[in-house]
């Protein structure tokens, strides 16, 4: 359990995280969001010991960060922003460092350093200097850093930041399976993300905590949420009869794309009605889906209070 009570930190007059609570249990998968400059990093940093709170409490695995940093720091990994220092060492030879400073040597050592290779797939950059590995190896040292005391914590800043969509996928799936029994929180600005790994979400504006939630619950705030978007081969005369079924709000075209989006009134559905009205005309239709509700509209809403 990692328990974060009142967390605030200051530099000079300027508040950069404002009396943040929130606790996290095992086998959560928190999706920490924001917009740049939110918060984000300098929580984690305050979380894994490596900056002090001008005030508030973090506790972690029954460990207070501040009182306790190195038992706490023990039980987490951490993957802070952007590539892993001592780009002059090869990778087996940081993985060893590391490994060192984590407390393993000579057998258990080598045991940990080929599991976490395997587990990030590393192997073929094992005697490369880090500051000559791409972008994407780079994301897999620091995460294979983290990890190698198989902790049960584990802080992932902007794990897929910079990274391909194929390495995207491989990152995401790693945390898939780091991530059972364990307590992760990643923070990204890619909402994609959110729904692709995480069990909860936790969204913070300005220093301030503005939502905390499952994804499907973030998504259900969106306008989009349960709203029916289809795309007709002739899109004539469609509107107003969709316009008048029973249930529905409002109508949006977006003439680029040619997706005519139906909205139910809150709580309602419009699925059967549009269904049952698109057989009736005998309407052709190229594309027809109910609406999940669109993450980057929320975000938007509850970061600067945008109405989506
Ligand atoms: N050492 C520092 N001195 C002064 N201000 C700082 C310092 N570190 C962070 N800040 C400020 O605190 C605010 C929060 O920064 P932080 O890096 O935590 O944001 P973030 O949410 O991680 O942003 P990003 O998504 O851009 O990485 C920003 O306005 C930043 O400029």
């Amino acid at each position: 359990m990692i328990q974060i009570s009142e967390l605030t930190r200051r530099f000079g007059p300027f508040t950069a995280v404002n009396k943040v609570s929130f606790n996290v249990k095992l086998g959560e998968v928190l999706g920490f969001l924001g917009p740049n400059g939110a918060g984000k990093s300098t929580t984690m940093k305050m979380i894994t010991g490596f900056l002090a709170p001008t005030s508030g409490q973090v506790t972690v695995m029954g460990q207070n960060v501040a009182k306790n940093p190195m038992n706490a720091q023990k039980q987490m990994g951490y993957l802070p922003e952007g590539a892993p220092s001592y780009g002059d060492m090869t990778v087996l030879n940081f993985l060893r460092f590391i490994g060192k400073v984590r407390g393993f040597s000579g057998e258990a050592l080598d045991q940990r350093i080929n599991k976490v290779v395997g587990q990030v797939a590393l192997s073929e950059v094992l005697n490369q200097r880090i500051e000559t590995l791409s972008k994407g190896f780079k994301r897999r040292v620091g995460i294979a850093q983290a990890i190698i005391h198989d902790p049960q914590v584990l802080i992932l800043d902007e794990p897929t930041d910079g990274l391909d969509p194929n390495q995207k996928h491989q990152v995401r799936e790693l945390i898939r399976n780091l991530s059972k029994d364990k307590i992760v929180i990643i923070s990204t600005h890619i909402l994609e993300e959110v729904s692709a790994v995480c069990s909860r979400a936790l969204i913070i504006s300005s220093g301030n905590i503005v939502f905390d939630g499952t994804p499907a619950e973030l998504a259900a705030k969106s306008k989009y949420h349960n709203a029916v978007t289809v795309k007709f081969t002739h899109p004539y005369e469609v509107k107003q009869k969709l316009e008048s079924l029973v249930n529905v709000y409002g109508i949006e075209c977006d003439d680029e794309s040619g997706l005519i989006t139906v909205f139910p009134e809150t709580g309602k559905s419009v699925l059967k009605q549009v269904n049952e009205l698109i057989h009736a005309q005998d309407w052709e239709v190229e594309e027809f889906h109910v609406e999940k509700g669109r993450l980057d509209d929320v975000f938007r809403q509850v970061t600067v209070g945008e109405i989506a």
